[in-house]
């Protein structure tokens, strides 16, 4: 008998089309799996849907056709130990894909067939008593600012060119101010942090080499410096060794307290702004590798 699978699909992600979740559908079949599509309809679904799964389920397979803001909807809904999940790149940046080495959808529904997976750990922040999971990483500063001022109609004219578009902006109007970051009971101030949980950023750029999806903890980096820090670091990034930066202090955490007045990204979304705290979640799902 074939085994069901649930395909949630975003059709507002940057790579959507209707002949492409078609050909997956048709392809799941093709691969002995059983899948049921749900597309989205508003931004909360993906967690929605996922936590309706994982209660009505026991231990359903989730494929999200979509992009890690999609996917991190989703981690946010399941119920940790209880779910496995998998993905099919249809997003602008699809970093988590690119993380696992998926090359194309056919690659995807090939490892989807196969379905060896592994348990991965998150992170999860906390602020004013609200929770909210990440997978690969949690920006505070000139990151979190430039997802906070994408402009949707930008990004479906742009796609990635609307974030050059929003950095250009940040920018222009830059803010000097500091946060602090604590860990393991050490501070250090600086303008901006990026907590990773996965190496690669922004697409397939490795940020944080010694950070892995599939162990509990960060590596965290610290940017300090102003416009011209970021743009080396952008520069370092293209070319590898941003980790290495002169204005960047690298270090490896599990739980950290993050201070100051600045926009958060969580996988390439806005979030809120600091002040908020840290910790990994080991072993929150399996994904299919
Ligand atoms: N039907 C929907 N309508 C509006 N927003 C949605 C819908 N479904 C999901 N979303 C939200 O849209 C946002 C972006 O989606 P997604 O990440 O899939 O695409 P992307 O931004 O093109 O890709 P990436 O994040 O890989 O760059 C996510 O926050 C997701 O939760």
């Amino acid at each position: 008998m074939p085994s069901r699978c649930f395909l949630i699909v975003n059709p507002t992600s940057g790579s959507y089309s209707q002949k492409t979740v078609d050909r997956i559908m048709a392809g799941l079949r093709q691969r002995g799996l059983d899948p049921e599509l749900m597309p989205t309809t508003s931004a909360a679904d993906p967690a929605l849907f996922a936590a309706r799964l994982c209660a009505e389920h026991d231990d359903p397979l989730m494929v999200v056709a979509g992009g890690d803001g999609t996917v991190n909807g989703v981690l946010n809904g399941l119920v940790p130990g209880k779910a496995t999940l998998g993905v099919v790149p249809l997003g602008t940046a699809n970093v988590l894909a690119r993380e696992l080495g998926i090359a194309s959808v056919d690659d995807a529904l090939d490892r989807l067939a196969r379905r060896a997976t592994r348990p991965i750990s998150v992170g999860e922040i906390e602020r004013d008593g609200e929770k909210r999971r990440f997978l690969l990483m949690a920006g505070a500063g000139m990151d979190g600012a430039v997802v906070r001022g994408v402009r949707l109609s930008e990004k479906r004219i742009l796609g990635k060119g609307a974030y050059l578009l929003s950095a250009l902006r940040v920018l222009l109007s830059w803010d000097r101010s500091e946060l602090s970051v604590t860990a393991a009971g050490r501070s250090l101030s600086c303008h901006g942090v990026i907590v990773c949980n996965a190496a690669k950023y922004g697409g397939n750029f490795v940020l944080a080499p010694e950070a892995d999806l599939f162990s509990p903890g960060f590596q965290v980096l610290c940017i300090k410096g102003g416009r011209l820090a970021y743009l080396k670091l952008g520069l370092m990034l293209l070319f590898g060794g941003a980790s290495v930066a002169g204005s960047v202090t690298s270090f490896a955490a599990t739980e950290l307290e993050l201070s100051g007045d600045k926009a958060v990204q969580l996988d390439g979304d806005y979030f809120c702004c600091t002040p908020l705290r840290i910790r990994t979640l080991p072993d929150l799902v399996r994904l299919v590798l």
